[in-house]
């Protein structure tokens, strides 16, 4: 497979105090990756790194599902697309939307079992489907690489196990913060930890097992 992105001894950090430290990761086309750990640790700044690097071919599901409350569920998750459509196209489908955006708005909400809220205002779904509509417009925008800053916290593991699913179904590549270690081991095939913005496990995740994993998770 070939390396998607190699970050050298990297740093990152915020108003000049440094965050992550001395970050070595080379990441293949094609992996699916679990970055975890404490909370604090760095895994959101290490995924914004990377988003950086590779936004042109990145789809983002944020840690908060940012939604705009007040437009429907069809327009948030069309956002997805919004740059590789004319501005003609996105104000129309402001006012009316056109038949085969619908369509395929609607395929992606009902990957994410949705497909009965496309015209609810975002502000009425409740957190967890909230959370649906951030990785349908994932979907929906369809690049290569997911970028996922903890895209199913707010739901229950099967519900989880599930999104997870479709979220790698549909990208080729997926870079994922996840906090629960039985999910991260059975939908990831490397798990990749940080501790005090430091990797300190990078492990093919057949290799591991929940115990491995546990001791990053302490007081
Ligand atoms: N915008 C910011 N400005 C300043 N400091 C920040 C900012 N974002 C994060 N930090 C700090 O950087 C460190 C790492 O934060 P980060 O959000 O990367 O951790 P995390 O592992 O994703 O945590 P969580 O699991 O709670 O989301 C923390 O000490 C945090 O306070």
């Amino acid at each position: 497979m070939s390396a998607l992105i190699t970050l050298n001894g990297e740093s990152a950090g915020y108003g000049g105090r440094p965050v992550l430290h001395d970050i070595d990761l080379t990441i293949a086309a094609g992996e699916r990756i679990a970055v975890m750990g404490r909370s604090g640790a760095g895994k959101s700044t290490l995924l914004n790194l990377l988003h950086e690097r590779l936004a042109d071919r990145t789809a983002l599901i944020p840690q908060a599902a940012a939604l705009v409350k007040t437009l429907s569920v069809f327009h948030n998750v069309y956002m997805g697309r919004l740059d590789r459509h004319s501005t003609w196209r996105n104000l129309r489908n402001l006012v009316r939307p056109a038949a085969c955006d619908v369509g395929a708005v609607g395929q992606a909400l009902a990957q994410v079992d949705l497909a009965d809220k496309l015209f609810a205002p975002a502000g009425s779904l409740s957190g967890g489907q909230q959370q649906r509509a951030s990785v349908a417009r994932a979907l929906f925008n369809g690049r290569p690489v997911v970028i996922g800053d903890e895209p199913v916290s707010a739901l229950d593991r099967v519900q989880a196990a599930h999104i997870l699913q479709q979220i790698c179904a549909g990208h080729d590549t997926a870079i994922l913060a996840l906090h629960d270690i039985p999910l991260a081991l059975a939908h990831t095939d490397r798990i990749v930890v940080i501790d005090a913005g430091r990797i300190v496990l990078d492990a093919p995740s057949r290799e591991l097992s929940g115990a491995d994993l546990i001791p990053y998770y302490g007081g």
